[in-house]
């Protein structure tokens, strides 16, 4: 995909985003690795309304190099990109059900969603939670660098969900499944649904890797 062709895609998959309400307001950012640095969504930006001729451009070092300035959440994007080479796009979001789960304890900070469907376990993995830290923090990335690329999905404490992928559309589909396995998870929530097992989560993992 050329750079032209990605600053389209990014904002349509946004846009798609937008509209089915996974982000409000001017909530939620993404990005994406092109030929010599990065696209990112500008800060303040509503994910619905993007403009690709003015999405930021950063370099590898995360310089703002073009474009309108870029998300405040930067910091946590170059995390990702850092600490898995496999990883092209990151999509936070605050969508409503994962930040309602980011707000309740957890019986396990390193695999925070119940393993209740196979397609959690295929395109999400292990969820790990991340105790609350301001928006914008560079704190946030520290974490994130902190777990050396185990993870490619986080939910920040009170705050919402932030996934990584090998291309753009991937990422998005798997925020979107985090999403839904998270309303699940609050729909279930009291009733002791049926978990996978452990033979049947090997399984997938064998047939299908970790995201
Ligand atoms: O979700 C957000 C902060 O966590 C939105 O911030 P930006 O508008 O800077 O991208
Ligand atoms: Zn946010």
């Amino acid at each position: 995909m050329t750079e032209a062709e990605l600053r389209q895609e990014i904002t349509r998959l946004a846009r798609s985003l937008f509209e089915r309400g996974y982000s409000v307001g001017s909530a939620g950012n993404i990005s994406a690795a092109v030929a010599d640095g990065y696209l990112m969504t500008p800060t303040n930006s509503s994910l619905g309304h993007l403009d690709p001729e003015s999405l930021s451009k950063l370099d590898f070092e995360g310089k703002h190099v073009g474009g309108l300035p870029p998300s405040k959440e930067l910091p946590l994007h170059l995390a990702f990109y850092a600490t898995r080479p496999q990883c092209r796009a990151v999509v936070h979001l605050h969508s409503t059900y994962a930040t309602a789960l980011s707000c309740l304890p957890m019986d396990d900070e390193d695999d925070f969603l119940e393993p209740i469907t196979p397609y959690l376990i295929m395109r999400v993995g292990r969820l790990k939670y991340l105790p609350y830290t301001m928006p914008g923090s560079p704190l946030t990335g520290e974490m994130i660098r902190g777990l050396k690329g185990r993870h490619a999905a986080v939910l920040l404490g009170n705050h919402g969900p932030v996934v990584s992928g090998p291309d753009i559309a991937s990422a998005v589909y798997a925020a979107e499944e985090l999403e839904e396995s998270a309303k699940l998870q609050m729909l279930l929530r009291g009733q002791s649904p049926r978990h996978l097992s452990t033979r049947q989560i090997a399984e997938l993992r064998a047939r299908y890797g970790e995201p």
